[in-house]
């Protein structure tokens, strides 16, 4: 069972290699809610989501999951509550999809100590829920890109964490297993912050978006709010078209590039 809860980022800022990558970041997740992250390549999506799992630290700032400070605990703590699927993971990992998804137990297990059957149960769970367990025996290096992807998120799944950070999850994926992985994520009810790319996907899915440019927050509200012509013009440099999905308050873009030109 996930206990849900909230994720606040106050005034954030990380710098790499001297440079100040992401600067002076505002952001709440409430409880059970789903936050986008969408801004131009570049703009510090991934920095940002890197310092909420903790593999970039803090140059200033805060960030606390259930009032609890991310970087005050001890990493085994810090990975109770955060689990993430990020966009590159060393691929040289020799080991089968059911190990790399038993990974995500490490966090609740003592060194060393062998499987429970109640991890059996929620390393099952979570490949059945990604759509991988067919592939529980197949060392991880020979998958494809989009299968890959399925098992680190069934990895991050039996992680059991109240918060769940996805950056760019769709990646490698084909159009269905796009909407199958954030239907997943939705029905889950963990408290969720992803960068998309996909304006589209980041209306349908999330409750609120944030908008990033050069590594601060210039807008963010619902996504009825933030996806207007103006906006994606200004931050994406493209004209777009609003409509709206048929049968759902949700806004669709029709994207063209700027001034008529392309098809
Ligand atoms: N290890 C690093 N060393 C130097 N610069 C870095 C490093 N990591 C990121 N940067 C720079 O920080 C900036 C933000 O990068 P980041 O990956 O956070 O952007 P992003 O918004 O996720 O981009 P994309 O949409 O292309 O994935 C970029 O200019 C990038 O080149």
């Amino acid at each position: 069972m996930i206990t849900v809860t909230n994720l606040d980022l106050h005034d954030v800022h990380v710098t790499i290699a001297g440079t100040p990558v992401v600067t002076g970041v505002d952001l709440t997740v409430p409880s059970g809610r789903r936050v986008g992250i969408i801004g131009p390549n570049g703009s510090g999506k991934s920095t940002l989501l890197r310092a909420v799992y903790r593999h970039l630290p803090l140059a200033r700032g805060r960030i606390t999951v259930g009032g609890e400070d991310l970087w005050r605990l001890t990493p085994r703590r810090a990975a109770q509550l955060v689990a993430a699927l990020p966009q590159e993971t060393r691929a040289d990992f020799d080991v089968t999809v059911w190990e790399m998804a038993a990974m995500g137990r490490t966090p609740h297990k003592r060194p060393f100590a062998p499987d429970t059957a109640e991890d059996t149960a929620v390393v099952t769970d979570a490949l059945v829920h990604a759509g991988v367990l067919q592939l529980a025996h197949r060392r991880y290096t020979t998958l494809s890109g989009g299968e890959k992807q399925r098992v680190l998120l069934a990895r991050a799944l039996a992680q059991q964490a109240p918060i769940l950070v996805l950056d760019e999850p769709t990646n490698h994926l084909d159009v269905r297993h796009q909407f199958e992985l954030l239907d997943l994520v939705s029905s889950t009810g963990t408290t969720v912050v992803a960068a998309l790319h996909d304006l589209n996907l980041a209306a349908a899915y999330c409750d609120h978006l944030y908008v990033l440019a050069e590594g601060r927050v210039v807008a963010h509200g619902p996504p009825h709010d933030i996806l207007t012509p103006r906006l994606v013009r200004e931050v994406f440099g493209v004209d777009a078209h609003v409509t709206r999905v048929p049968d759902a308050d949700v806004p669709h873009l029709i994207l063209r590039p700027q001034d008529g030109a392309g098809p």
